[in-house]
C-alpha cells in the first residue's frame, strides 16, 4: 500500500509516503516543484491552504481526495468551523486521535498558529507570523541588521546584532505557549499536553512533544475512518 499525503501551506508542499506501516518524507518542495511528485499510489490525500495550487495538483492527481473542513469530524466551541483553514482542523483532530484530549497544538510554518483543545472540543487560538517571516521583515526594513539564516538562539540577553534579533524571535515564540500553558492551567485546571509540527517547531525546543507528521498521521487516520 502506498498512499501520498500532501499539506500544501503558504511556503511549502510537504510529501509523506504511508507505506501501509510508516510514514516517510519525501520533503518540502516550492508549490511549482509539485509535478515532481507524480508516480502510482493507491490514494492521494490532500490539505490544502493555498487555493490557488489546489487545481494543479487535482491535474496532476484526478483522485485526489481535498479534504475539507465539513470532513474533519471535531466539535467546536463558537467557531464557524468552515473558516478555519483544513490543516487547523486536522492538526487538532490528529492531537485528539493520537496525543491528548486537552492542550496546545501549535503549528510553526509560514504563521505560527496555536490552538486549544479542552475535552477534545476545539475551542479558539491564535495566529502569528512564524518564526522566518518576522525575521524576514524584520531583515527587509532596517538597513544595518545584516542578514542571516533563521536559527535557535536561547540567550539571557542579546550580545550583538544576530543574538539579538534570533534570541528576540525564540523569546518571543516560548514566551508565547508558556502563557498560554499557564492561562490554560488557570481556566481548566489542568494541564495543557503540547503538541507542536510545522518545518519550524525545532525553533520550540522544549516546550512541548514535536509530531513532525501530525497533519499527515491525520490525513491517513480520516481517510481510514470514512473508507
Ligand atoms: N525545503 C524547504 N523549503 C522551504 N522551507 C523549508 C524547507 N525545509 C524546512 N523549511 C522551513 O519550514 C518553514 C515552512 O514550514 P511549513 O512547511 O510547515 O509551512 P507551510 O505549511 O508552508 O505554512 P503554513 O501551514 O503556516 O501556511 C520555512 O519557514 C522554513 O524555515
Ligand atoms: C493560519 C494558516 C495560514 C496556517 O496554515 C491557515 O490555516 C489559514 O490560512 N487559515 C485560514 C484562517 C483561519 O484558520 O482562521
Amino acid at each position: 500500500m502506498r498512499i501520498l499525503t500532501l499539506d500544501i501551506g503558504n511556503t511549502t508542499v510537504d510529501a509523506c509516503v504511508f507505506d501501509g506501516r510508516d510514514f516517510y518524507r519525501i520533503g518540502r518542495f516550492p508549490h511549482q516543484d509539485v509535478h515532481l511528485l507524480k508516480g502510482n499510489y493507491d490514494a492521494v490525500l490532500v490539505s490544502s491552504v493555498k487555493p490557488s495550487v489546489n487545481h494543479l495538483v487535482l491535474e496532476l492527481f484526478p483522485e485526489a481526495f481535498l479534504i475539507e473542513p465539513k470532513h474533519v469530524p471535531i466539535k467546536t466551541e463558537d467557531i464557524q468551523k468552515e473558516k478555519v483553514g483544513v490543516d487547523r482542523l486536522l492538526n487538532i483532530y490528529g492531537f485528539i486521535q493520537f496525543h491528548s484530549t486537552d492542550g496546545l497544538v501549535i503549528s510553526c510554518g509560514t504563521a505560527f498558529v496555536l490552538d486549544l483543545v479542552k475535552d477534545s472540543v476545539f475551542v479558539g487560538g491564535f495566529i502569528a507570523a512564524g518564526a522566518k517571516l518576522r525575521l524576514e521583515a524584520l531583515l527587509s526594513k532596517a538597513e544595518l541588521i545584516p542578514k542571516f539564516q533563521l536559527q535557535l538562539v536561547d540567550v539571557p540577553v542579546g550580545k550583538d546584532t544576530q543574538t539579538a534579533v534570533l534570541g528576540a524571535i525564540r523569546r518571543e515564540m516560548v514566551c508565547f505557549v508558556r502563557c498560554l500553558q499557564r492561562q490554560f492551567m488557570d481556566s481548566y485546571g489542568k494541564e495543557a499536553f503540547t503538541v507542536i509540527t510545522g518545518g519550524d517547531a525545532w525553533m520550540l525546543e522544549g516546550t512541548g512533544v514535536e509530531d513532525p507528521y501530525l497533519l499527515h498521521r491525520a490525513m491517513w487516520k480520516l481517510f481510514t475512518e470514512m473508507s
